[in-house]
């Protein structure tokens, strides 16, 4: 098969939508269709062309991310997709390699993406660099513990969620920089999450969101849906679905989930998105009622390791030869010597060096966030460590706390 790999046009549309709804089996509505084209960066997309037919795609959105120390750019990779009449012929592999040349040719230094399916990515060199924690919450098992922060300074409003976006922009925003990998929404991105008003989501009614507020105004917001349910004896068994809660400081975290936990008539809370170390974790008296479940979240790409290591910050000093193993960016694939401290950091070519530590790039963009610590890695054999104690003092450096988390699918 000869394909022919080159940008999508607002001409590629329609073909676009065609292979995005046969590759992952699932209509888009006609309202996505629209918004979606103002998320992603129509230049950056690529598609891949079988004679005239577009059989597959991946698109780009750009944004800052939020990584140890601060906000860099990041391409944010969505929409990847192949037309089942052309799967595993190669056709993602010709997509992600070129992708990765032109990215770095554009001055990305990084790329980040969710996965469908965990076992894709990490061959094009994306390492799982946080993770997900869902939540499956019997209300009777939602008591706090005894010390919980209660502020009376504190209101709680119900809102209209389309008319309180400004509110919830407002939190956001406030909140942006506090975790490794939340990232900056564009307006297109809140019309996106505040879209889908329909009441037809697996049963659930339309969305509806809170406010916390003080004298001061706005600290925190929920929004969820709930399904209202019965059981054969009349007895309430509603449950509510959460699709965010923010709160700017722990007693309008805690105020917001005291009320999503005792809405009438609610029997469950789920959620499928928290952050790993939710603090919520440490609120419940009872956390083994969370029935927390545990799923990969972004998967990162270090496009040009040279560009990303000095991006970010380190939690520890550290001074190390690290050898790069990287066969879809060659670029990548040398010896680097990483040194930095706790404000800057350098990384420069050290092929004349010896190696003290050698890994696969994928780990390193697993580590960048700051939540993989290496023992583990080291431990399954991927990491291999020439000079004793290397491998330690990278993962002390790259280590950072809060845990990284995304929380909103791009
Ligand atoms: C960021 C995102 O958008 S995530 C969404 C990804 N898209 C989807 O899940 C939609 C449905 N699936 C598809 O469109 C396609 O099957 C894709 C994009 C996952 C794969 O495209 P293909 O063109 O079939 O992949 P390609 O033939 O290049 O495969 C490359 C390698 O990856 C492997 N691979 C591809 N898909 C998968 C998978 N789902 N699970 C495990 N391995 C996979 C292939 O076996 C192949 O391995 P090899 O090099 O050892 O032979």
């Amino acid at each position: 098969m000869s394909l022919n790999l080159r940008p999508l046009t607002e001409n590629d549309y329609p073909a676009w939508i065609r292979t995005d709804e046969e590759a992952f089996g699932n209509p888009i509505p006609p309202h996505r269709r629209e918004l979606f084209k103002e998320l992603i960066d129509f230049d950056r997309s690529l598609g891949a062309f079988d004679g005239e037919e577009l059989v597959g795609a991946t698109c780009i959105c750009g944004f800052t991310m939020t990584v140890p120390g601060g906000p860099v750019l990041v391409a944010g990779i969505t929409a990847v997709a192949v037309l089942p009449s052309h799967r595993r012929r190669g056709v993602l592999s010709g997509l992600m390699t070129r992708q990765l040349g032109a990215l770095r040719e554009q001055g990305e230094a990084i790329a980040a993406l969710y996965a469908s399916e965990a076992a894709i990515y990490g061959r094009f060199g994306y390492g799982r660099a946080s993770d997900n924690l869902a939540f499956d919450i019997p209300t009777h098992g939602s008591a706090f513990v005894r010390h919980a922060p209660v502020d009376p300074s504190l209101r709680l409003r119900v809102v209209d969620p389309v008319a309180a976006r400004s509110v919830f922009e407002k939190v956001f925003e406030a909140q942006l920089d506090s975790r490794p990998g939340l990232y900056a929404r564009t307006p297109a991105r809140w019309d996106t999450f505040l879209s889908d008003q329909e009441s037809d989501q697996g049963g659930a009614g339309p969305l509806r969101a809170v406010v916390v507020e003080d004298d001061e105004g706005p600290r925190g917001y929920a929004i969820f849906r709930i399904k209202l349910a019965f059981t054969t004896h009349d007895v309430p068994d509603g449950e509510l679905r959460l699709k965010e809660l923010v709160g700017l400081d722990p007693a309008a975290y805690a105020l917001l989930w005291r009320h999503v936990l005792d809405r009438d008539l609610v029997s469950r809370v789920r959620t499928a998105q928290r952050p790993p170390d939710d603090p919520l974790i440490h609120l419940l008296a009872e956390p083994r009622h969370l029935n927390a479940a545990w799923m990969d979240e972004l998967w990162v790409r270090l496009v040009d390791v040279e560009r990303a290591l000095p991006l970010r910050r380190y939690s520890a000093p550290v001074d190390v030869v690290i050898e790069v193993e990287d066969t879809v960016c060659p670029w990548n694939a040398r010896r680097w010597r990483l040194s930095a401290d706790t404000r800057q950091a350098r990384c420069v070519p050290a092929d004349d060096a010896e190696a003290d530590v050698v890994l696969p790039v994928s780990v390193l963009g697993a580590a960048y966030l700051g939540g993989r610590p290496l023992a583990a890695v080291q431990a399954a054999g991927v990491v291999r460590e020439l000079r004793e104690g290397a491998v330690r003092q990278l993962s002390a450096a790259m280590s950072w706390d809060p845990a990284p988390w995304c929380g909103l699918i791009f």
